[in-house]
């Protein structure tokens, strides 16, 4: 047994992307196929408490601690570890049974070195992140209801694909009228847990800067006088912008981070990223048309808009994972928008899944259903992508697809 595990180790430990990805999914494979049918029920039935049970040790506050101790902790100090924490005021729970405790060790949350003693492990670390957090937050309180009403709401609207965004199973989670991304900036703690999440999705994953060649791209486009050379459309916190900036840092052209006033007023400032309040079913500010001088004492945008007439066409227009919230009409009023502000070295790129038309891994097939309740959107195959873009009068010039699982692509695109 520990030869074999080892042996498992060794390959991980030497194994690319894909690799690895096809590592767990054919240990998946042995571990299922290994099951009684009891040990089925067991699993399956259990599922939900082990996000309720993340987000218990997230309230609780025990993975940082644990993940701040080399050494292990006991379960005495873990509660008064929990007392002084500055993020769970007053809470005084009581761990001497270490019911909680162990359960969490029992499902790999943490490891157990001895009796009522835990250390912290691999998982323990990743959920003591702050970004991480948001995530158990925003799939436990958020997503959590709407997954419970799916089968009901699929079952009295007779199995009907969901395409339309104001009659997804997020209004009758929450009793609401609102499209779910309507709704949803107006949920602040809701909001901010989402918005910590994006900045970490794909994290360890290659990046589309990986397989996106921009200097090529670029080539003799030139910036002056004062051209934009990323948009990057509803950017939230300005990741991307930041990663771009990394890694082009000599590249000439303004950086803008576009967003709606209720996610920008998060971010904090950026050097080097200017900061544009945009509606994205609002025609683009950033557009080819120039009329006036540019005005160099603006040095970052105000909000809202100043006027459009100043801003002249951007080389890309980058909206990433934007397309995947909306079904297609509402895409297609996205990148009519678009279309128009474009000038003829204009690009737009669209960083989404790109699913390949049989075999779609897990990870993308439960992301497809998530969109599919919550926004009446899909995650599309490549026959889907193409039919999208010429029913937006738009011509896809190349994809570049950059992680194997999710099938995470660039789609670069011009207007026809
Ligand atoms: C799925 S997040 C993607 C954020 C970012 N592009 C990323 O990959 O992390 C969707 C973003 O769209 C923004 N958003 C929602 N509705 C919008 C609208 N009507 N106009 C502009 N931005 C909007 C949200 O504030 C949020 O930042």
């Amino acid at each position: 047994m520990e030869a074999l595990i080892t042996q498992v180790q060794t390959l991980a430990s030497t194994a690319d992307e894909t690799g690895r990805k096809k590592l767990l999914d054919a240990l998946r494979d042995v571990q299922y196929s290994l099951e009684t049918p009891y040990d089925t029920l067991q699993r399956l039935s259990y599922l939900h408490l082990q996000i309720a049970g993340a987000r218990l040790g997230i309230d609780l506050t025990l993975f940082e601690a644990l993940a701040g101790n080399e050494n292990p902790l006991g379960v005495d100090e873990l509660a008064k570890n929990i007392q002084r924490s500055a993020r769970a005021p007053g809470r005084n729970p009581d761990l001497s049974q270490g019911r909680i405790l162990r359960y969490l060790a029992s499902i790999g949350m943490l490891k157990e070195t001895g009796k009522d003693e835990f250390t912290a492990n691999n998982i323990t670390r990743v959920l003591a992140n702050t970004n991480y957090q948001g995530g158990m937050h925003h799939y436990f309180d958020t997503v959590g209801p709407i997954f419970l009403e799916l089968p009901n709401y699929l079952a009295e609207t007779k199995y009907k694909n969901i395409t339309d965004n104001g009659k997804t199973v997020i209004q009758k989670a929450y009793n609401i009228d609102l499209p779910g991304f309507i709704w949803f900036p107006s949920q602040p703690k809701r909001f901010a847990y989402f918005q910590q999440v994006m900045t970490v999705q794909r994290a360890g994953a290659p990046d589309w800067l990986s397989v996106f060649p921009v200097e090529k791209e670029v080539g003799s486009w030139s910036a002056q006088p004062y051209k934009a050379l990323f948009v990057d459309i509803d950017g939230g916190f300005g990741h991307q912008c930041l990663a771009f900036r990394a890694k082009y840092p000599k590249l000439p052209g303004r950086m803008v981070l576009q967003d709606i006033p209720q996610t920008l007023e998060h971010v904090p400032p950026i050097e080097g990223v200017e900061v544009m309040v945009q509606n994205f079913f609002e025609p683009q500010a950033i557009k080819g048309e120039s009329k006036l001088p540019w005005n160099p004492r603006l040095v970052s945008f105000p909000s809202p808009y100043r006027s459009a007439d100043d801003i002249l066409g951007a080389k890309f227009y980058y909206l990433r994972n934007i397309l995947h919230d909306y079904p297609d009409d509402k895409c297609i009023a996205i990148l009519r928008n678009l279309a128009s502000a474009m000038d003829e070295d204009s690009r737009i790129l669209i960083d989404d899944m790109v699913l390949p038309n049989t075999g779609v891994h897990w990870q993308a097939a439960q992301l497809d259903l998530t969109m599919m309740a919550a926004l009446g959107s899909v995650e599309r195959t490549e026959e889907q992508w193409y039919a999208l873009m010429k029913s937006a009068k738009l011509r896809i010039l190349q994809i570049h697809t950059y992680t194997t699982s999710l099938q995470d692509s660039v789609i670069v695109a011009v207007p026809q």
